[in-house]
């Protein structure tokens, strides 16, 4: 490769790539195409982009010869110090040959921009797997937990020559984990948290040569963060490396693919022990995730210990129970699947969770910007509980949710529209963790969030005077669908709920004015004001559900639009409207009960077999 090549190798912070200012859209839209021509030019083909996290971008191609090759280039915008760590990354690489870690190909450094090269794990990873089928059966989490226990054992065995060296790889998450589903093996991706450990998984020191004793500062640790979602306690407060943090890591994975999350956090209120496993592997999960130190060595002992024989048992698929959603979802047969982003309460929400005060005396714009490291004093299952609601934008959805926890009563109401229907079955596990979580949180409180489609959202530039930019106003797209008028009942308002403390724009009253028109016509929707210096966003969804009021909707739709040109103030604002008839009421619940694989799943089986026959 020349310097001159792949000199533009530069990549943008990511969000919705349809949230991006139409400027910054086109640059990262163009980064992505140099990146995939000069591959192309060096002789790669089929490049693709397979990936992307908090510090890199993922590409794929083919080499001449027929190998597929992997490009993993940090992201511009991170601090210089973050960005080096992918030259860590290509060095912890290198040094581990195992047929479940990627080959070790290069690292190239062009100016300030890192490429680490490797071999491409065949598959896809486990997250957008999980994402895909839901929460995985208990054959399969029981089989890949015996996967990462010899994965475990090996990098505790890892040698320098003869010295025992044990690495940690330091991020074991789904994400991490390509899973090739036709060899039913799976490569561990992502070494940027890897180490040489210092400690073993009992405390005792680690030291592969005297060198090392003597060149490092032992009383340091030299642990890097992981995934806050997956990482253990240990990890977290920055003890020194060992063995143990992959254990946590490993045990995170395996309840977060059993369970329809993407953390580790819901274990208090979604046991393992309530996911339908064999009970003896879902008590060494729970023991993995205790609070107590001790309990957790112990569990991490033991499955190491016995993992191998615990998958030896016969754990047939059962016939499944029809799976029911909580709460009710649509589905839409339109084509086009929406770039779904959510926009939530969660400021106020973690501003009530938080048991230390510690969010008190913090202003907005910090709490944006800390906002992760904030998340670390919230109770756990409000964090699982956030993450779920996370997750749920990770499906092509649209609509709203708002949770009321009342004295022993959690109220939701919702309108929630699946855009695939292929996902129906691991939405409906996405939605009810989200729902058994939020009956975890005994607070009382209002949570709203509006799932919106980011391709919908109408962006406006303004000139030097702070005027709007357009030659024609856009309009507010909705759709329509007519519900017998049976079916309508007490609509809700937009104004039950009280003014939202962490919505600050103050917008013309002119359009309060349509909002409360609007709020007469029974439809679904949210409309939310993002109006920052240079440019005003306008996300929304809507659902008219009365087609008799089609003419008299649009007309007010189009006079929001036209009031919301003289929007001058800065900050957000919005309305959710849900249709009050769908609210559901839960009782309140810390944990799930217990529910276990059957000890005779043949008797099941064989039930099964005669009802059939009869
Ligand atoms: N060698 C590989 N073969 C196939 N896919 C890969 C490979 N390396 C990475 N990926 C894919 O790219 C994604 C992002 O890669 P990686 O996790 O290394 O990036 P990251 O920026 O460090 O992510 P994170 O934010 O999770 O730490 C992975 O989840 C995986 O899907």
């Amino acid at each position: 490769m020349t310097t001159k090549s792949i000199r533009n190798f530069y990549i943008n912070e990511e969000q919705s790539i349809y949230l991006l200012s139409h400027h910054d859209a086109k640059k990262h839209r163009q980064w992505l195409n140099i990146c995939k021509k000069q591959l192309g030019m060096l002789g790669y083909k089929d490049v693709e982009l397979v990936g992307s996290g908090a510090f890199g971008f993922v590409f794929a191609g083919v080499a001449a010869d027929g190998n597929h090759w992997v490009f993993k280039f940090s992201r511009i915008t991170l601090a210089q110090s973050v960005r080096d760590r992918l030259e860590d990354e290509a060095f912890m690489l290198s040094q581990i040959h195992n047929p479940m870690v990627p080959k070790f190909y290069g690292f190239e450094r062009i100016k300030k921009q890192g490429i680490l090269m490797m071999a491409r794990a065949k598959g896809e990873d486990l997250e957008k797997i999980s994402l895909k089928r839901g929460r995985f059966k208990a054959h399969e989490v029981v089989a890949l937990g015996l996967k990462l226990r010899n994965v475990l054992v090996d990098l505790r065995e890892h040698k320098n020559g003869m010295s025992p060296q044990p690495i940690v790889h330091g991020d074991i998450k789904p994400s991490n984990i390509v899973w090739d589903s036709l060899s039913e093996s799976f490569s561990l991706v992502d070494w940027g948290s890897s180490v040489y450990a210092q400690q073993d998984a009992y405390g005792q020191p680690v030291a592969s040569n005297i060198m090392d004793l003597m060149s490092s500062d032992i009383s340091q640790t030299n642990a890097r963060m992981g995934d806050v979602y997956f990482i253990g306690d240990e990890q977290m407060s920055g003890a020194k490396s060992s063995p143990r943090f992959d254990e946590q890591g490993v045990a995170s994975t395996l309840y977060a693919l059993a369970s329809a999350q993407s953390c580790r956090f819901g274990a208090q209120v979604i046991p393992a022990s309530s996911l339908g496993l064999p009970k003896e592997f879902a008590a060494v999960i729970d023991g993995m995730l205790s609070k107590d130190k001790l309990t957790r060595d112990k569990a991490g002992d033991y499955f190491i210990r016995n993992m191998p024989t615990i998958a030896k048992a016969f754990l047939p698929e059962l016939p499944e129970l029809k799976r029911k959603a909580n709460i009710p979802f649509w589905l839409s047969d339109k084509n086009e699947k929406p770039d779904t982003v959510v926009y939530s309460s969660r400021k106020q929400f973690l501003r009530r969770a938080d048991q230390n005060q510690q969010l008190r005396d913090v202003n907005d714009a910090q709490l944006d910007r800390y906002y992760k490291e904030f998340l670390f004093d919230t109770g756990d299952t409000e964090k699982a509980f956030l993450a779920s609601i996370s997750r749920l934008a990770k499906y092509p959805v649209v609509g709203g949710l708002s949770f009321h926890w009342k004295e022993e009563q959690l109220f939701v109401e919702s309108s929630l529209i699946l855009h695939d229907d292929r996902l129906s079955r691991a939405f409906t596990d996405a939605v009810n963790a989200t729902v058994m979580l939020a009956q975890g949180i005994s607070q009382k409180g209002l949570f709203k969030c509006c799932l919106f489609d980011a391709r919908q959202t109408i962006q406006l530039e303004r000139d030097a005077t702070g005027a709007f930019i357009f030659d024609k106003l856009p309009s507010l797209a909705f759709d329509v669908v007519d519900l017998k008028a049976s079916e309508v009942t007490r609509p809700h308002s937009y104004f039950e709920d009280g003014k939202d403390p962490d919505e600050q724009l103050q917008l013309p009253k002119q359009i309060i004015q349509c909002v409360f028109e609007l709020n007469q016509i029974h439809h679904t929707g949210c409309i939310i004001f993002e109006s920052l210096e240079n440019r005003l966003k306008i996300h929304h969804y809507y659902r008219l559900l009365d087609a008799s009021k089609e003419l008299q909707f649009k007309t007010l739709l189009d006079r929001i639009m036209q009031y919301a040109m003289s929007i001058e103030d800065v900050g957000v604002a919005g309305f959710m409207k849900l249709p009050y008839k769908n609210t559901r009421e839960f009782s309140l619940c810390e944990k799930q009960k217990e529910s276990y694989y059957p000890r005779n799943p043949k008797d099941i089986l064989n039930s099964e077999a005669t009802k059939s026959s009869v």
